[in-house]
């Protein structure tokens, strides 16, 4: 899948190297060294507007994250929040989160967030679905030995597909939510989706899975 370019929107974010490296691959191995501190990184892949990736940062100083958005425009809105905020453990990354491993080195990243990835319903559009088989082993390979991934939509069809590439390909469910907000997740951060969809009265799935170390 190609970057959507948007010569006025890639100009803000060419102003601000601190926060969108142009480069993002150049850092693979060493993102902790664009923090302040070394400590876990987690990612959130498809951030959007970036609301829950920021109120993550501002709630866990103790965690370093990274937003990685495709879309230009979306990426400059991410942006726009950092440098309100500033934030010492959030850096973003412009670019495709099926080339992770360009980015990340072999388990660099303790934990990967999907939320409300868009579903892609028509089958000849699978393999951009970030839950295919494709991107699983992106994230097995950038994620530390048993590093988690937490998924969350309202979409039932993706859902159901999500857990059958999950557990074809080997990855262990720890927890699956079916009704989240009914159910309950004391420490919940909402995203832009999230609120929209929830507002309409759809149920939020929510899993959490991760990759058994090889012991043979
Ligand atoms: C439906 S929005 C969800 C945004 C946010 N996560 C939320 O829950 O509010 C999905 C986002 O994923 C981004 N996206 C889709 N495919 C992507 C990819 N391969 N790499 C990075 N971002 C992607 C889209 O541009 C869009 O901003």
């Amino acid at each position: 899948m190609r970057l959507r370019h948007k010569p006025w929107a890639q100009d803000r974010i060419n102003d601000y190297p601190q926060y969108v490296s142009p480069a993002p691959e150049t850092h693979r191995g060493h993102w902790q060294e664009r923090f302040e501190k070394q400590q876990p990184l987690h990612i959130e892949v498809g951030s959007g507007k970036g609301q829950f990736i920021i109120n993550l940062a501002k709630q866990n100083p103790e965690i370093n994250y990274i937003a990685l958005e495709i879309q230009t425009s979306v990426t400059v809105m991410i942006l726009d929040k950092q440098i309100e905020a500033q934030l010492p453990n959030l850096q973003i990354i412009h670019g495709n989160g099926g080339h992770l491993n360009q980015y990340f080195a072999p388990g660099e990243v303790d934990l990967v967030y999907l939320n409300f990835s868009d579903p892609w319903p028509k089958k000849r559009h699978e393999k951009r679905r970030l839950t295919s088989k494709n991107f699983l082993e992106q994230y097995r390979e950038v994620l530390k030995p048993e590093g988690e991934i937490h998924f969350k939509t309202d979409n039932r069809g993706l859902f159901e597909y999500s857990l059958a590439n999950l557990s074809q390909c080997g990855w262990i469910l720890k927890q699956v939510w079916l009704d989240l907000h009914e159910d309950g997740l004391s420490n919940n951060v909402i995203t832009e989706y999230e609120e929209k969809f929830s507002q309409k009265g759809h149920p939020i799935y929510r899993l959490e899975a991760y990759y058994p170390i090889d012991t043979h």
